[in-house]
């Protein structure tokens, strides 16, 4: 029936996110960036995205895939290489998130294929 179909991508989708977030131990992507904090943030920065953001756009149903879910991911990461200089613990964070959630991806996408 169309419920077992669905059942298995949502649970899915969200353990996966909740695996990602698992690896920001600073808790730097939690949040979005406060643009109170950060006031020049949007002059770089277009299209934010963080891990509450993720899981808000999970629970209205935002995402069909994991891909979908990748190019959220991808995007959050990205923002910060772009932000924030080499030098930064946050550069480094976002490189490390980066690495470590590929392979949290690629785990989530071969479980996708095989429970259809
Ligand atoms: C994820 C990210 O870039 C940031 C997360 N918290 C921040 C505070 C100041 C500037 C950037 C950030």
């Amino acid at each position: 029936a169309l419920e077992m179909q669905l059942t298995p991508m949502l649970v899915l989708l969200r353990s996966t996110v909740e695996q990602l977030q698992e690896k920001d131990t600073a808790q730097i992507f939690a949040e979005p960036v406060n643009i109170k904090e950060v006031p020049d943030y949007p002059e770089f920065i277009s299209q934010p995205m963080d891990f509450s953001t993720m899981r808000s756009k999970l629970d209205s149903h935002a995402y069909r895939s994991i891909s979908d879910l990748e190019t959220d991911f991808n995007l959050m990461v990205s923002n910060c290489l772009l932000y924030n200089s080499k030098d930064t613990v946050f550069h480094r964070a976002a490189l490390r998130l980066r690495d470590l959630g590929g392979a949290i991806l690629r785990h989530a996408q071969r479980q996708c294929t095989n429970t259809g």
